[in-house]
């Protein structure tokens, strides 16, 4: 924020900048929660199924919410405000339209990052944050067990929503570096005869690499609480449960994207 440089004097110009700074820096979650708002409302998707820039009223409408409140078009104004201004969307002729980052939050994109939203923006991986300063003066090792009283994976094994949460968020990012890597980087599988994938999640990755080099044997390796929700494995493609810090199955390579 620009302040006028006139007679407020000097030190109080200072003071002035550096506590809008700070307001600047607490308020910085409302760009995150009114993602997760607008997300969770669908407004990507309804803007998308529109088809031509959406007015305010046109969006309101569409919207599951409470249309007896008097106030609601002006809240869904300054909500599509914040988010104009963080690059989500653009206004065109009174309409509201996508921009190439929001496309990555329609829910069926290919590339969708919904669920990586989901699960970074869940209480459950929030709360970690408001124990920070207590972990720097604790002796555990993350700030998720200082929350939760267990670590994150074992969490997971017990909260399958969470862990499903969890599994589906890590695989947001499987088809674009599946796609990259099969067509750009091909060479990293010439003369292989089989991979494992440690900790490959619910194996969405290693399932598109069993797909483009069939001559190839693909083990997906994970806790067995992950194996157990994966679907049934292809011809050149198995899922084992473990754990890697005991043994992990061999194979000519080994992948580990952590
Ligand atoms: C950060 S995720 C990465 C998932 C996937 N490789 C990716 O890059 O999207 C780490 C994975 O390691 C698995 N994992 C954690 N501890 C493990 C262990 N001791 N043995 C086997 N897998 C483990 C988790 O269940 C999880 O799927």
């Amino acid at each position: 924020m620009e302040l006028p440089n006139n007679d407020i004097g000097e030190k109080n110009r200072e003071a002035l900048a550096a506590q809008a700074h700070i307001w600047n820096q607490i308020f910085n979650f409302i760009s995150s929660m009114s993602l997760k708002c607008a997300i969770q409302l669908g407004i990507p998707d309804i803007i998308h199924s529109h088809g031509r820039p959406m007015t305010l009223s046109d969006l309101v409408d569409a919207l599951s919410i409470n249309n007896n409140n008097a106030k609601i078009q002006d809240c869904v104004y300054r909500l599509m405000r914040i988010l104009i201004q963080a690059g989500f969307f653009i206004q065109e002729n009174e309409g509201y339209l996508l921009t190439p980052t929001s496309r990555l939050l329609l829910k069926d994109d290919p590339m969708s990052m919904i669920p990586f939203l989901q699960l970074q923006l869940d209480p459950i991986m929030m709360s970690p944050w408001h124990y920070l300063s207590k972990w720097f003066q604790n002796e555990d090792s993350t700030p998720f067990l200082t929350a939760h009283g267990k670590p994150l994976y074992e969490y997971a094994e017990k909260e399958p929503k969470f862990s499903c949460l969890f599994n589906e968020a890590m695989a947001t990012d499987a088809q674009f570096v599946a796609s990259v890597m099969t067509e750009h980087c091909k060479g990293v599988f010439e003369g292989l005869k089989s991979l494992v994938d440690v900790g490959g999640g619910n194996g969405a990755l290693t399932k598109a690499f069993a797909d483009a080099f069939p001559q190839i044997n693909f083990t997906v390796f994970d806790l067995p609480h992950v194996i157990e929700e994966c679907d049934e494995g292809i011809k050149n493609l198995t899922y084992v449960g473990g754990d890697m810090f005991k043994s992990i199955p061999s194979a000519n390579a080994i992948l580990l994207k952590v």
